[in-house]
């Protein structure tokens, strides 16, 4: 109990299970909160048909912990518990005992199937947020540009870290598989990490499938998703 005076407590830490990076119980339901909400934007825009989609948010690194959006619900009706924690692989993170954190916390029970390439992705980016949509344009882009949709002259380069003049931007394209280890490999050979010369693209188009769009934290996430995905429609209308 908190001393008279001192304020409430902080929600405990508990490392064997959150990892040792500072993830609580009350960070993964404030993770929920957001990725609720984020979820819903993007249902609304109708981004996620039916039940699909799916949103992450890094918790921790070394290793790596991260609230994933659960399996198989409808994106525009989430609550802050429908959530997973996972670790680098996309796996539920368990306690000590193997013992698998919904109860305690009231968590949903099965993470998104591809859990395992948000996990990737973070852990490969550095990523503080990851988002996947079936957004219309990015698939259309994939099926048109299966060796990646290039781009250039566009005032908008500019919202994804790259020059709106004069600079070549290449959205990367991979095909689909049901095997995240997989796709999560594929996602490595296209990738190219920010250097001092060349800006990271931080977006991954998955042909026949969707988009994958990443950042520091959820909102950089979702405004460099809704930027590709407007590049995509402006390059598919004006090709
Ligand atoms: C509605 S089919 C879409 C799924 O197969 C998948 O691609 C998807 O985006 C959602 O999977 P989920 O496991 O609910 O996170
Ligand atoms: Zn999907």
């Amino acid at each position: 109990m908190s001393a008279p005076g001192a304020g409430p407590s902080p929600a405990p830490a508990v490392a064997n299970v959150f990892g040792d990076g500072g993830v609580t119980a009350e960070s993964l339901i404030s993770a929920g909160t957001a990725l609720a909400a984020e979820s819903a934007r993007f249902a609304g825009l109708g981004w996620m048909p039916g039940t699909a989609g799916n949103l992450s948010v890094t918790l921790a690194r070394d290793p790596l912990r991260a609230a994933v959006t659960a399996s198989g619900l409808d994106k525009g009706e989430l609550t802050a518990t429908d959530i997973v924690l996972v670790d680098e692989s996309g796996d539920w993170v368990t306690d000590a005992d193997g013992r698998r954190l919904t109860a305690e916390l009231g968590l949903a029970t099965r993470p998104s199937a591809e859990a395992g390439l948000h996990a990737h992705i973070a852990a490969v980016t550095g990523a503080g947020a990851v988002i996947h949509v079936h957004a219309l344009a990015a698939v259309r882009a994939g099926a048109a540009w299966p060796e990646g949709v290039l781009l250039h002259d566009l005032e908008m380069l500019k919202g994804i870290g790259h020059s709106a003049h004069g600079e070549e931007v290449v959205i990367p394209v991979v095909q689909n598989h049901q095997d995240m280890r997989v796709l999560g490999d594929d996602f490595e050979r296209v990738y190219i990490p920010r250097t001092a010369s060349v800006a990271e693209v931080p977006a991954l188009i998955v042909a026949s499938h969707g988009i994958y769009a990443w950042g520091a934290d959820l909102r950089q996430a979702r405004w460099h998703l809704e930027l590709v995905e407007a590049l995509l429609q402006i390059r598919l209308s004006t090709r």
